[in-house]
């Protein structure tokens, strides 16, 4: 099967030694991806992220073709004429929401969304889109009910008064997500990872505790992971792949207080080719990998291709990439992945 080249609409490449291992693993089947701003200190102004471009494509190795798509981390400091004069000169593709505490590197995320309010109608008014990490962190709200609450407490009154605002909801979880994008216009979409459409939160917990499946948000129960298979798999242009492919090292992750997050950069395709098959839409893949995403954003499809083929003999993924940093874990379907790539 050959598909237009896909893109990551939401990816964690790090810096550094750990930026170098995992690039590649990307790039060999990726055109383009979103590249996630929580860097440690975070990318906020746009000659942070002009900088850190740099430092990606001088990590990229010869005769590899990548287009980092580069984010700025919103702050309540955030400049709204520094994000608007970044988008309108190429540097960057839109701004990314992370509620402080929500995730990794989200300290100096947004506490107050009101401090924020003048930079998102700059954006809604420059055509600049929001990326969220959609989930409240307060202490009194269940980890599982984290992104229902962000849509009902954050996102809908967001929505309702800067309408104009092209939003993702990235890498939802739950049918609650699906449900409110599905109801919602065009200026909303939903980014879904490999992982929440092959694990549940079962695959974490039983039979003893699995760090490299815990991220955030935490996988839900089965219910929502078949209502994200079928959003995925419906060829509906609002919901499109972002990885977030998000490696951290395995003493990191395998500890009394281990890491969130899941790398899947190096297996994604051939994990998607065998869900989408199993849900007997293989022809719903492209839209789901390489077209929908550029649609959302405003941006031509790649107009290279890949090849998939299945065959008898399963494709041979290492368990571990080593890094400079140390080994990282790469993410387990639970079963062989028969569809080999072809770049
Ligand atoms: N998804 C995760 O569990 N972790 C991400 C951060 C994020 O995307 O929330 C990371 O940077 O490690
Ligand atoms: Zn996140
Ligand atoms: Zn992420």
């Amino acid at each position: 099967m050959t598909i237009r080249r896909p893109d990551d609409w939401h990816l964690h490449l790090r810096d550094g030694a750990m930026l170098e291992a995992v690039l590649p693993e990307t790039a060999r089947h990726f055109g383009r991806a979103i590249i996630m701003p929580n860097l440690v200190p975070p990318v906020v102004t746009a000659d942070d992220a002009n900088a850190y471009r740099a430092r990606i494509m001088n990590a990229l190795p010869a005769g590899m073709q990548f287009d980092p798509l580069m984010m700025l981390y919103l702050t309540e400091q955030t400049d709204p004429a520094d994000v608007v004069a970044a988008h309108k000169a190429g540097l960057i593709t839109g701004v990314k929401l992370y509620p402080a505490g929500a995730t990794t590197n989200s300290a100096s995320g947004v506490r107050d969304m009101d401090k924020v309010r003048p930079v998102l109608e700059a954006m809604a008014e420059a055509g600049v889109p929001l990326c969220c990490h959609g989930e409240v962190t307060d202490a009194d709200i269940d980890i599982f009910d984290r992104e229902a609450v962000f849509i009902d407490r954050i996102l809908e009154p967001l929505r309702r008064d800067v309408p104009q605002l092209r939003v993702t909801m990235e890498h939802i979880t739950t049918s609650t997500a699906v449900e409110y994008v599905r109801s919602a216009d065009a200026n909303l979409a939903g980014s879904i990872t490999t992982h929440h459409l092959i694990i549940n939160r079962n695959h974490i917990l039983v039979g003893g505790i699995k760090p490299h499946y815990y991220c955030l948000p935490v996988a839900k129960r089965e219910s929502h992971r078949v209502a994200l298979v079928e959003a995925a798999t419906s060829g509906d242009a609002r919901f499109f792949l972002g990885t977030d492919s998000a490696p951290h090292t395995d003493p990191n992750k395998e500890q009394a207080c281990g890491c969130a997050g899941v790398f899947s950069a190096t297996n994604t395709m051939s994990c998607l080719a065998h869900v989408f098959e199993v849900a007997g839409a293989l022809d719903k893949l492209e839209a789901f990998a390489s077209l929908n995403g550029p649609l959302h954003y405003g941006l031509p499809a790649n107009n290279t291709t890949i090849t998939l083929t299945k065959r008898d003999t399963p494709v041979g993924y290492p368990e571990k990439l080593n890094t400079g940093e140390g080994p990282v874990t790469l993410f387990d379907p639970g079963f062989p992945l028969h569809w080999h790539i072809e770049a």
